[in-house]
């Protein structure tokens, strides 16, 4: 038993890499054990290890794949309801710290020791779980081949660009989603070019922080254009600007996205991988994370 315990999983090559030694001294300062990764799933391993120890805090230094990793890990373990989980965003695109509040490492620092803690959703999605989104189509593909250099230059928004691009090449989503929020209704069906859900994140009008705390998510299907469209354009228009034509908007705590013409991938937080049908729902108020003070609970 480890009450009042403080750890933090430390991935040491992501982001720009360089932040591994001065980061475990000032956590150390702070009362924080620091284990660094060895590999890809390492951190899987290491929140696991971490639940089974009942470690009372767990700080993750790392990008959104990081993060992801560890949660997986700490609900293998069935720890998730139990411990106060912080993020020190020392990825590249860092979404997560993004809409919670949290400005840099040192910020990520200070508020994984002091910070405010709010119980906020997350979702499952074929019995794993995530924070920021599941989206499939079009961004998930672009999210696994945008390079480092065009994430630092454009942020998010390279996801979406590098991912239009390709779409002159892509075939789109043959879908059907039901909303299983109250009973199962068809809440859209037809050919898409990507499905995108967030629980932390919106992705129509101005995008941002969504609600984590409604237990809801919030869907956007972005329907399939024509492929002489500017379509790298027309999708940055669409879910980042106010133009909403061609996209159908829902919120809902339990969705089913079926194929309707073979597997297609998707991206859990940046965890690729590939069904022909997926059940996703919200979890609410089932994590305790450190925000920071420019966080808003509702951000309506
Ligand atoms: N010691 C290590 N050596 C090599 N790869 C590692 C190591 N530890 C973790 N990894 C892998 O590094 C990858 C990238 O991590 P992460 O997603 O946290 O950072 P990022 O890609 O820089 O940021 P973001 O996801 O925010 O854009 C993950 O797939 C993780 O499994």
């Amino acid at each position: 038993m480890n009450v009042g315990s403080r750890r933090c999983i430390l991935n040491p090559v992501s982001g720009t890499g360089d932040h591994a030694q001065w980061v475990t001294r000032l956590l150390d300062a702070r009362g924080f054990e620091v284990l660094e990764t060895s590999g890809p799933e390492d951190a899987v391993r290491l929140a696991m290890e971490a639940g089974f120890d009942e470690v009372s805090e767990l700080a993750v230094c790392g990008g959104d794949g990081t993060i992801n990793e560890a949660l997986r890990g700490l609900a293998a373990a069935e720890h998730v309801a139990d411990v106060t989980l912080s993020v020190i965003p020392a990825g590249t695109a860092n979404l997560l710290a993004e809409n919670v509040g949290i400005r840099d490492i040192e910020h990520g620092i200070e508020v994984a020791d002091t910070g405010d803690v709010r119980r906020v959703d997350i979702g499952m999605a074929d019995e794993q779980p995530f924070v920021v989104s599941c989206i499939a189509g079009l961004p998930a593909d672009a999210s696994v081949s945008t390079g480092g250099d065009l994430k630092e230059r454009f942020g998010t928004l390279a996801f979406l660009l590098t991912g239009a691009q390709e779409a002159l090449q892509f075939d789109g989503l043959t879908v059907t989603l039901e909303d299983r929020q109250d009973g199962v209704t068809e809440a859209w069906s037809g050919e898409a070019l990507c499905v995108l859900i967030g629980n932390a994140r919106k992705f129509v009008e101005k995008g941002g922080q969504a609600n984590m705390e409604d237990g809801l998510f919030d869907v956007a299907v972005v329907e399939e254009m024509p492929p002489q469209n500017l379509v790298a354009e027309g999708v940055a228009h669409r879910l980042l600007g106010q133009q909403t034509d061609g996209v159908e908007h829902f919120r809902t705590s339990e969705l089913r996205i079926a194929s309707d013409d073979g597997p297609i991938t998707f991206s859990r937080d940046g965890e690729v991988t590939t069904h022909e049908e997926l059940l996703l729902f919200a979890e609410p108020n089932s994590l305790d994370l450190r925000v920071g003070s420019a966080y808003v609970p509702d951000p309506e």
